[in-house]
């Protein structure tokens, strides 16, 4: 494919782990060039992110300025930012893309509510498409949906969220995401039984808006894995994904990044592009 027609993909966080995977993806996939990509970290600097990667040369050093690689993506025309950051700085850089009109993709989480909305209307005013990804993986999504399912027919459900313990946030983007999507069905869940004490405080975990309960288990040797347990009497259903690799979210971020250039506003979720 000639260089015109690709899609020109800033990586922010490139050096991170989920960074590095988006690199060889994204020089894997004919229809994307990489243009640009960001770390805060100074010792790699002025490196070449394929060698870093381990996709051999591409030719694109890392900078640590985000301003200036999207100035630069902005004069490719029709680029996209995919942001694999940390939460602490999530929300003013996905600003600083849609207000350069390079679309965000966001696979950082930990962004509120609250700042979503904000995201959203400001995308919406400024005509450009972002999409906020809280999970890549196409099994999260079937799992997702066979637990509204299974939310029709059951009152009690727990969320039990485990990853490495090198995770910043909790609980995760993707239970957040799982939680409000069974606000769907209409129904408040865990309706109490007794009047229950936490004699160790976070005992039970936190609560969600829907009343669902997140338990966040951080370990070594996890990479990302979620079960949404429902009970009703006699009865347990368990639903659990296990991401085995970060190579499970490759098909959703190169999805994302085709599929954010025609919108015009913020669409949550890879339920949405699907
Ligand atoms: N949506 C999805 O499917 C998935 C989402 N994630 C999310 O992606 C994010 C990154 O995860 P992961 O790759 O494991 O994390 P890592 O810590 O491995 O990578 C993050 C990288 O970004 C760098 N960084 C941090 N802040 C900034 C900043 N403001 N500007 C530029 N670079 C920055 C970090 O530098 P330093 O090392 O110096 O901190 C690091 O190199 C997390 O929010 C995680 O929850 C992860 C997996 C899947
Ligand atoms: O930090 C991670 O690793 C992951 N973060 C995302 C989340 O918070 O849901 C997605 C996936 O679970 C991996």
């Amino acid at each position: 494919m000639s260089n015109q027609s690709q899609i020109p993909v800033v990586v922010n966080g490139a050096m991170g782990r989920m960074g590095r995977e988006i690199v060889k993806a994204i020089a894997g996939a004919d229809d994307m060039k990489l243009v640009g990509a960001v770390d805060r970290n100074p010792d790699a600097i002025g490196q070449d992110i394929g060698e870093i990667a381990g996709c051999g040369p591409l030719e694109v050093p890392v900078t640590h300025d985000l301003e200036a690689t999207l100035v630069m993506a902005q004069s490719e025309g029709n680029a996209v930012m995919v942001d694999v950051t940390h939460p602490a700085k999530i929300y003013e850089q996905v600003r600083a893309a849609i207000a350069y009109g390079v679309r965000p993709v966001v696979g950082t989480t930990g962004l509120t509510p609250e700042q979503i909305v904000e995201l959203a209307e400001f995308a919406e005013k400024a005509s450009v498409g972002c999409l906020i990804i809280p999970n890549f993986a196409i099994g999260v999504i079937l799992m997702q949906q066979a637990a509204l399912k299974a939310a029709e027919y059951f009152d009690h459900v727990e969320i039990i969220e485990l990853h490495h313990n090198r995770k910043a946030d909790a609980p995760s983007g993707t239970a957040i995401k799982t939680a409000q999507m069974l606000q769907e069905v209409k129904k408040s869940f865990n309706p109490p039984q007794v009047e229950e004490t936490e004699t160790l405080s976070g005992a039970r975990g936190g609560t969600t808006e829907e009343s669902i309960n997140i338990h966040s288990v951080r370990l070594p040797g996890l990479v990302a894995h979620q079960e949404v347990m429902f009970g009703a009497p006699g009865q347990v259903y368990t639903l659990r994904h296990d991401a085995m690799d970060r190579v499970c979210f490759m098909p959703g971020v190169l999805l994302s990044i085709r599929k954010v250039l025609p919108l015009k506003s913020l669409l949550y979720g890879l339920d949405k592009i699907l």
